[in-house]
């Protein structure tokens, strides 16, 4: 990971009852990284710090490379595009052509074309205030404004909450089709593991305020397996990663590694059978992530 889109160190933010970090953290750029956690995780305070909304009691944070101690300067931050997990309520007594005019005025790169036709994909009602429309009619003009000025980072606040699964397909070969036009990097908060598995490149694991890392998706994909192999659970002591084993029948052991190909390999060279893989899905993985079993040759806390 050369090129980092944002970059913490040492954030810490304490809440009512809850403390996030220490975190640190390189979002890679040019990829989309998607932000898991539990409710109350500190997703959103994460985001709401890399755009200044909440200032961290601790620690430093770069935008591009730069460290801003005061303010993001405007040109930094009309780069950065922002989906909010709640509406703006400024926007309320606007409608979307009014809500777009104004935004228009502010970021210079703002797309009044490529505006429209995501307003016309989406179908969202024309000419009635934002606050009159159904919570996902707004969600698709929110989606469209933030990727209108064609922002080089996207911050993304569970951006699919409320869309039906017609305009959520939408959304994800929208933003699959935006990641190719360029050198964008997305920051997607979402519960939605398949949005996960559709668009992410890395996924970033948040628990209780901590950083428990950052992976490649494809990684965690193709290590994270569940194996059957000729033997006793005793194998287990000589193979990476193994976190669960179990004896299934007599002479066949049943494991679950988090590295399959170091595993693979060693089973090969020492001429052991693997009777059976099973990738493990997404949700599988990250619930056991969760439970503490970190990605091969990761500590725990990482976060480049
Ligand atoms: N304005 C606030 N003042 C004090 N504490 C807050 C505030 N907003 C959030 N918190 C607390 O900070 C913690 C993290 O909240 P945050 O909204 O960042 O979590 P989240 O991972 O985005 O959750 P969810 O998945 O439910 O949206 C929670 O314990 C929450 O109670």
């Amino acid at each position: 990971m050369e090129q980092v889109a944002i970059e913490m160190n040492g954030i810490e933010k304490k809440m009512r009852h809850k403390m996030i970090g220490p975190i640190d953290l390189k979002l890679p750029k040019g990829y989309v990284i998607g932000l898991i956690g539990e409710n109350g995780s500190g997703k959103s305070t994460l985001i709401h710090m890399m755009l200044k909304i909440v200032f961290p009691d601790r620690g430093s944070i770069s935008w591009f490379g730069k460290n801003y101690p005061q303010e993001i300067p405007h040109n930094v931050r009309c780069q950065i595009g922002f989906v909010s997990e709640k509406s703006c309520s400024e926007e309320d007594n606007l409608t979307a052509e009014e809500a777009a005019e104004f935004r228009a005025q502010w970021y210079p790169e703002w797309d009044q074309m490529y505006f429209e036709e995501l307003l016309g994909k989406f179908k969202v009602p024309r000419n009635i205030k934002l606050k009159k429309m159904s919570k996902g009619e707004r969600r698709k003009y929110e989606i469209s404004a933030a990727l209108a000025p064609r922002p080089k980072l996207l911050l993304l606040d569970e951006p699919s909450s409320g869309l039906d699964p017609f305009a959520w397909k939408l959304m994800i070969d929208e933003l699959r089709s935006y990641m190719e036009s360029g050198e964008a990097t997305i920051l997607l908060s979402t519960h939605i593991v398949d949005e996960v598995k559709r668009l992410a490149d890395y996924v970033l694991l948040l628990h209780h305020g901590k950083l428990h890392g950052i992976a490649e998706k494809d990684s965690l994909m193709d290590n994270w397996k569940e194996i059957w192999v000729s033997g006793g659970t005793d194998l287990a002591e000589d193979l990476p990663g193994i976190i669960q084993v179990q004896q299934e029948i007599q002479g066949v052991v049943r494991m679950i590694t988090t590295d399959c190909l170091h595993t693979e390999q060693i089973l090969h060279d020492s001429g052991i059978p693997v009777l059976k893989t099973r990738t493990l899905e997404l949700d599988e993985i990250l619930s056991l992530w969760l439970k503490g079993h970190l990605p091969a040759g990761m500590q725990s806390g990482k976060g480049d």
